[in-house]
């Protein structure tokens, strides 16, 4: 089976970053406000906290937390500046947010070394520029423009709103074409989706032998009970694999494989849930999922973690 590719359709990951109180909470449930469903706190792809997820028709963008590098007052180990970094590496963009009314101190200088050397587009966004008159906006500018070089610089206010939209917008404009990570209704959380996912992973891994590498993710797309067939839980998935050949691998001869990953992984599901199950699953090629979502997974951690 071959999920059809939803040619256009732009994923990516986003790192809000900047020191405490410069407003990313507000900015994020703004934009929660409109569309973005939260996530829980036990990330199901990515060991990073997931924020929220905002999906439209065109974009899906993942807000993730980057623990240890928007909390500067915390203890900052070695190994949790490596995370950090990596994780920035890994995102598709940084909003560095400051504060219009603060000038550029300490903390934002740390944060800007640490992005040096940094190839992830750092936007500059200016929050709460309805504190300042907009004479003092392109002072605030400069001063920020002489220590970094952003791709994008956008002054905002994420209280009333102003300029939110265009931020939203030119994100979208660096996200590169993806697979939709999560459900666009994630009001269906369903607390068994990960162990889900992960059995069907296991079955695909089991019977790929070596020929299909751990990084082989399963991204399960909906959940739903079927009330005009029995109360059956109908569950679809994407297997996502990194190239044309593996997703030939999975799918087997005439599909036999992908069959038998099915049947097994259903029986497992119909345990786990004690119901009838109808699974519907399909393969992907997503080239860069690995570098994506699993390097996010093996360098990771939770906020909660420490
Ligand atoms: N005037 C004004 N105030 C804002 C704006 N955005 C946020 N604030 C206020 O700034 C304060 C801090 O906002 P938060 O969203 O909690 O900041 P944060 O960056 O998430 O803070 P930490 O969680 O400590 O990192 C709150 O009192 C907000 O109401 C804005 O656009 N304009």
């Amino acid at each position: 089976m071959q999920n059809g590719e939803n040619k256009g359709f732009k994923s990516g990951f986003i790192s809000i970053i900047g020191r405490p109180n410069v407003g990313k909470s507000t900015f994020l449930n703004r934009v929660i406000g409109q569309k973005i469903a939260i996530m829980s706190d036990k990330p199901q792809t990515t060991r990073n906290k997931v924020q929220g997820v905002l999906t439209t028709d065109q974009s899906q963008m993942v807000f993730i937390d980057t623990p240890g590098i928007h909390k500067p007052k915390h203890k900052l180990g070695d190994f949790m500046m490596k995370v950090a970094q990596n994780t920035l590496r890994e995102v598709d963009v940084i909003l560095f947010m400051v504060n219009a009314s603060e000038p550029i101190g300490k903390g934002d200088r740390f944060i800007l070394e640490m992005l040096e050397g940094n190839k992830t587009p750092v936007f500059l966004v200016i929050n709460k520029i309805d504190l300042v008159h907009p004479d003092e906006l392109l002072n605030i500018i400069d001063s920020y423009q002489s220590e970094f070089s952003f791709a994008e610089i956008l002054p905002i206010s994420a209280i009333q709103g102003n300029n939110v939209d265009r931020l939203l917008e030119t994100i979208g404009k660096y996200l590169p074409e993806g697979p939709q990570y999560y459900p666009a209704d994630q009001v269906t959380d369903h607390p068994e989706r990960f162990i889900i996912s992960e059995l069907i992973r296991e079955k695909v891994l089991h019977l790929t032998r070596e020929e299909i590498p751990h990084s082989v993710a399963v991204v399960i797309e909906k959940i739903a009970r079927d009330e005009e067939k029995d109360n059956m839980i109908r569950v679809m998935a994407t297997i996502v694999v990194e190239r044309d050949s593996q997703k030939g691998i999975v799918i087997g001869k005439r599909g036999a494989l992908l069959k038998e990953v099915g049947t097994l992984a259903r029986h497992d599901i119909e345990m786990l849930l004690g119901s009838k199950v109808f699974l519907e699953l399909w393969v992907k090629v997503q080239k860069d999922w690995r570098n994506k979502s699993l390097h996010l997974r093996d360098f990771g951690f939770r906020e909660d973690e420490y």
